[in-house]
């Protein structure tokens, strides 16, 4: 699947959530991403405080554009949490995976190997 190639649609309730079984099916199609309840979350780690940062503004760019915007917290100055769900439905729906599968495509300044 690529989800570069899609886009979110507004949503604003009235959909159906995804079931279980069909989150885990499209959490194949994602790099790095685990269910946590009705949530897609993925951990990164940064070089730096500066790079972590540099990545959260892109990442609120891409939500922008899209429409649909993830949850995140920074922590431990280069450690970064991403959490998404369409709290419209209270669960997932096609948006997070169409968000997550761009989030996965941010350029990303790595720490150097091994720290
Ligand atoms: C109209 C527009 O689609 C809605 O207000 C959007 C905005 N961003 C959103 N982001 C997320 N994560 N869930 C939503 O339900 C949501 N709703």
């Amino acid at each position: 699947m690529d989800w570069t190639k899609k886009r979110c649609v507004p949503c604003e309730g009235g959909v159906p959530k995804l079931a279980r079984a069909r989150a885990e099916e499209l959490l194949a199609t994602l790099d790095g991403w685990d269910l946590q309840g009705e949530k897609l979350h993925r951990h990164f780690r940064f070089r730096d405080f500066a790079g972590a940062m540099r990545f959260v503004n892109a990442l609120a760019a891409l939500a922008e554009q899209e429409g649909h915007h993830p949850d995140f917290a920074l922590h431990d100055w280069n450690l970064l949490d991403v959490t998404t769900s369409t709290h419209a439905i209270g669960g997932l729906s096609e948006n997070d995976f169409i968000l997550a599968g761009k989030i996965d495509r941010l350029p990303r300044e790595a720490p150097p190997e091994g720290r």
